[in-house]
């Protein structure tokens, strides 16, 4: 579904991305793991044209997206939906016309059709029935569930999350790492889970890519990255800094 090849991306003075190479399979879910400040989120933006390589390539469902101008990103941002950190959700609108706004701009108008497909997302994400609540009236973990609701009402091949679980206590946590499960096996998706938090890594994830220095340092199965004697992996997966008080 995504391929990337020697993608390298360079911001201001900092080479933030050094040659990654990464496949995803149709279906699967990978976890992009990785310190603070690595590049998680620049890599993620690739996957969807909101940055372009300074070289490389970023293919997506077998087409090149690296030449395509603006214009035709649409088509590629339709198959694959991406997740917020913040579930950047419009203040103004309430649930219910946030979710309905991808279909809107997609040419659908048809009410009773923009009713039913906003009220199966809310299903979907366990908020039947809060079509009319307002954004500021939400909790982070509903923000980010009718952000999911929006994402998968165009009904994409592929979702991508980032960071969904930043800033939620771990209850709350683990019913949107269950989520991610359940809409993994009811739409078939393939996702991509950019995180720092292992249980959402090792929950949600059939393979795990570690972004370290610029590249994909380990590609792998969840428990071989948990036997991994590496430094760098036993460091971050231990949550040691190496720094000494
Ligand atoms: N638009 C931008 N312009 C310049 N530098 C940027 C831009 N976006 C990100 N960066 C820089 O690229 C580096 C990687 O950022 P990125 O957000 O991808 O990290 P991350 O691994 O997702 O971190 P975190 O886990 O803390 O969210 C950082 O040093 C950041 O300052």
């Amino acid at each position: 579904m995504i391929s990337v090849r020697q993608l390298k991306k360079k911001l201001g003075a900092q080479e933030v991305l050094r040659g990654v190479d990464l496949e995803i399979a149709t279906g699967e879910t990978c976890a992009i793991m990785g310190r603070s400040g690595c590049g998680k989120s620049v890599l993620l933006k690739h996957f969807v044209g909101l940055f372009k390589p300074t070289s490389g390539t970023v293919w997506v469902d077998g087409e090149d997206i690296t030449p395509l101008p603006e214009r035709k990103l649409g088509a590629i941002r339709k198959k694959v939906g991406m997740l917020f950190q913040s579930g950047a959700l419009f203040d103004s609108m309430n649930v219910e016309e946030n979710i309905a706004f991808p279909l809107r701009e997609a040419g659908l108008r048809n009410p009773k059709e923009i009713r039913d497909r906003v009220a199966e997302a809310l299903e979907m994400v366990d908020l039947a029935g809060e079509q009319k609540k307002m954004p500021e009236n939400l909790s982070g973990g509903m923000r980010k569930r009718v952000g999911l609701a929006r994402t998968i009402v165009g009904r994409p091949a592929c979702i991508l999350y980032d960071e969904p679980t930043t800033g939620l206590d771990p209850i709350a946590s683990d019913s949107i790492n269950h989520l991610i499960r359940r809409l993994q096996k009811r739409l078939s998706v393939t996702s991509v889970v950019v995180t720092h938090d292992m249980k959402t890594a090792f929950h949600t994830a059939d393979r795990i890519a570690f972004l370290h220095e610029g590249r994909i340092y380990f590609h792998g199965l969840p428990a071989d990255l948990r036997a991994s004697q590496d430094e760098a992996i036993v460091n971050f997966i231990e949550g040691r800094s190496g720094e000494s008080s």
